[in-house]
């Protein structure tokens, strides 16, 4: 504004108008009140301008000229106002925006995901090609017969095979040939670009993160340098190499970045030497190759010098500096740093170029001298190369290298043979390391073995799975049975449950129904007997004291009998049966020695006094339990023993003895005076009195009622038992089985009867029972 000030005020006017206006500092508004004054002055003026009022009209002009600006600006400001009013209207976009602009990032996220997923799957593809290639591949390249072998006559020793490009045949002096195979052979007239179109793939394993390692191997003169670096219009190996890596980087630059730098050196006479450095100023640094914690070869102190514009001119800068440095041996390392932009993921890797020295035996060459001690140096280092990569052979576990790649180098002038027979046989030691068939087979016989062991693994899968079905269902099925079974179990023990009291009652009634029959029986043949007895029968119920000692009654299961014998019983049981009426009319021998399971209780009469006492009380096996008579017995015996009535049921046999008395025999069958005959007879017989007899009417309850076994044994009706059924029951636990039961009746005996218990007397009895 100052700078303008000076010309406003060399018109000598404007200032005033201008402090005016500064001074008001007015808005627009008032700016335009003052325009519209200045409009109405001008055009008053104007009406009123006289040619005596000339010198006002430049100031009039200048007025106006300003209030025309004003109204520009005016507009202008009424175009700009209208502008932001349209962009405060517009403002509804934003939200879209703003959605639209999540959408992108979402997709955008999206997409790196997918891009990180496929370039990982890209090189794990793409490793995976190489690993089938092979980690070493070898290519065979013949030069052209060159105008000294022509010159002097050489001829071409090669043959190659159009159907084969991967070999190549030598002729021998003998006119033999001699095979070789290699991955790739390029013939004479192959050019650089064909020979780089099989390198070219490397790059991107050194993109990938890969140590690539290319050398060539050859004789003097036959192409290692041609092949390695070229010349400027025919580029080799390194050049095409550099400048693919630069093109590949660059492509990836908004993925990836790289940086690359670069490290020369010298190996001569075993000696490393940095071609970056200058060493004339500096004395060299010593330099060795070590191996890394990664297992790749380092040469810690070299220096790496960065690729970038300005610094290097990429590869031209280093070819140049290679060009310098040609040497006898020289080697190029460009290392090669990645990082990933998306997941920050970063590589370190290797490309080594490397020109070999010329493999010439030292014997061919005649050299002598600092010349001489250079190729042993060589030679020696070939060997040392051959040696390492042989040793590759067997160490497996970690190849630092992903792909070596060696351009083999060989002359096709007869003159050279010898020496490309030695470079052929080496490269075929090489690549045989990697693609021989040995190791090939190992791979894919190990292959074979996991196959095997999977389609194994898969079978006993199966199998186990079938196993498995198995004991499922069978331990269904044996849920099942158990199921049954318990249901079959449940239905037993109802079953024997029933059988018992089945049993009880059946037993009850029997020996209820026998007990009065004995009853009745001894009563009779008491009267007969012992009139003295009866006279002292109680008149009421037998008292504790007075009871007679039960005795076990068994039924036991007695012998055969013989016939003579049974025939007699069967004679008494007749005239019995005669006497008795129809009760053993029809009983025969036989049924007679069946085994009764019954026990029998019955109040017995008082034995006569003439009855030994020892016999009486012997056991017996006979199911039989007695009461005795109310009143105690005295018995007329030697040794006098008085026999305690007790209350409690017991079980006694009475067994006839061979000795037996005949009062005894009276007093085993009361009722049959002529059990006399019995006497020197099986005393066995005295058991199967009427008493046992199978006869049902005897057992069933009905003849319990019969008023003939309730009478009282004495044969007195004045005094009756209070219990009219005295039962003897077994009182040892007895386990009955439907089964023992239905097929085993004598099985009561079988568990109880035993000779011993037979034997015993009844005192030892007695207090086992209770
Ligand atoms: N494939 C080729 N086509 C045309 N000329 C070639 C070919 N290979 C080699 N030559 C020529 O052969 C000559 C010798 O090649 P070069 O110097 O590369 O051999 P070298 O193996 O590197 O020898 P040294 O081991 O002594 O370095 C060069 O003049 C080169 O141009």
């Amino acid at each position: 504004m100052n700078d303008q000030h000076p010309e406003i005020c060399n018109d000598g006017v404007f200032p005033c108008e201008s402090k005016e206006y500064s001074a008001d500092n007015r808005d627009s508004d008032a700016v335009e009140e003052i325009v519209e004054e200045s409009e109405d002055t001008v055009t008053s003026g104007s009406q009123e301008v006289s040619p005596i009022s000339g010198p006002t009209l430049p100031i009039l002009q200048k007025i106006i000229d300003l209030s025309n600006k004003i109204k520009v600006l005016k507009d202008e400001h009424a175009l700009v106002s209208n502008q932001v009013k349209e962009i405060k209207n517009c403002s509804f976009v934003e939200p879209e925006m703003s959605k639209a602009l999540q959408l992108l990032t979402t997709e955008l996220g999206n997409l790196k995901k997918q891009y990180l997923e496929e370039s990982s799957e890209r090189k794990r593809l793409y490793n995976e090609v190489i690993e089938l290639k092979g980690n070493i591949r070898v290519f065979c390249r013949c030069r052209p017969l060159n105008q000294a072998d022509i010159a002097n006559g050489c001829a071409s020793v090669l043959e190659f095979d159009p159907s084969h490009e991967n070999e190549l045949q030598i002729l021998s002096i003998d006119s033999s040939k001699k095979h070789f195979k290699f991955d790739h052979v390029f013939k004479p007239d192959d050019g650089q670009e064909t020979v780089f179109a099989q390198t070219k793939p490397i790059v991107t394993s050194v993109l990938d993160g890969y140590n690539v390692c290319i050398f060539a191997y050859g004789q003097t003169g036959t192409g290692k340098t041609f092949t390695m670096e070229g010349t400027p219009e025919n580029r080799g190996v390194n050049y095409r190499t550099l400048e693919e890596l630069f093109r590949s980087s660059e492509s990836r630059s908004r993925l990836m970045k790289f940086e690359l730098s670069v490290s020369m050196l010298e190996v001569y006479n075993e000696k490393i030497r940095d071609l970056l450095v200058d060493n004339s100023t500096h004395p060299p640094k010593k330099l060795e190759v070590k191996q890394s914690a990664e297992g790749t070869q380092e040469v810690p102190g070299l220096v790496e010098a960065q690729m970038k514009c300005g610094i290097f001119s990429r590869e031209d800068m280093v070819l140049d500096l290679w060009d310098q440095q040609l040497q006898t041996s020289k080697a190029a390392a460009l290392i090669v740093k990645g990082e990933n932009l998306i997941n920050g993921q970063r590589t370190r890797s290797h490309l080594w170029l490397v020109d070999l020295a010329g493999s010439e035996r030292v014997g061919k060459v005649e050299v002598e001298g600092e010349r001489l001690k250079e190729s042993q140096f060589i030679n020696k280092s070939l060997s040392a190369l051959g040696d390492v990569i042989s040793a590759l052979a067997s160490k497996t576990s970690h190849i630092p290298y992903r792909w070596r790649l060696q351009d083999i180098d060989i002359s096709p002038s007869s003159t050279d043979q010898g020496e490309t027979l030695c470079s052929l046989n080496f490269a075929s030691r090489v690549r045989g390391i990697e693609s021989g068939p040995a190791r090939k087979q190992a791979d894919v016989s190990e292959l074979l073995k996991l196959k095997q062991m999977a389609e194994k693994l898969k079978q006993e899968e199966k199998e186990t799975k079938k196993l498995q079905d198995t004991v499922q269902s069978l331990q269904l099925r044996l849920t099942a049975r158990e199921h049954l079974f318990k249901g079959l179990q449940d239905k037993v023990r109802d079953l024997e449950f029933q059988l018992a009291e089945e049993r009880k009652t059946r037993m009850k009634q029997e020996s209820r129904a026998l007990a009065t029959a004995s009853s009745s029986s001894t009563s009779r043949q008491l009267r007969e007997t012992l009139p003295v007895i009866t006279e002292n029968k109680p008149p009421l119920a037998p008292t504790r004291s007075m009871r007679m000692p039960l005795r076990r009654i068994t039924n036991f299961m007695p012998q055969q009998p013989s016939q003579a014998p049974s025939k007699r019983f069967s004679d008494a049981t007749c005239k019995e049966n005669n006497n008795n009426n129809r009760r053993s009319s029809s009983m025969d021998v036989n049924t007679l020695m069946k085994p009764r399971r019954s026990s029998v209780a019955f109040r017995p009469a008082p034995p006569p006094s003439s009855m030994d006492v020892n016999t009486l009380m012997k056991p017996r096996r006979s199911s039989i339990a007695f009461r005795p008579a109310p009143p105690p017995l005295a018995i007329a015996s030697g040794n006098k023993k008085t026999l305690q009535p007790r209350r409690r049921v017991s079980i006694a046999t009475l067994r006839p003895e061979p000795s037996a008395s005949s009062s005894y025999m009276n007093m085993t069958t009361p009722s049959r005076p002529s059990f006399s005959s019995f006497r020197g007879g099986n005393p066995r017989k005295a058991r199967y009195s009427k008493l046992f007899s199978p006869d049902r009417n005897l057992v069933t309850p009905n003849a319990t009622k019969s008023s003939r076994f309730m009478k009282s044994p004495l044969g007195g009706s004045s005094w009756k038992p209070s219990h009219p059924t005295v039962v003897a029951l077994q009182k040892k636990t007895v386990v009955w089985s439907p089964l023992k039961f239905k097929n085993r009746r004598p099985s009561f005996v079988a568990m109880r009867g035993s000779s011993s218990s037979s034997s015993s007397s009844a005192t030892e009895l007695l207090p086992r029972e209770q």
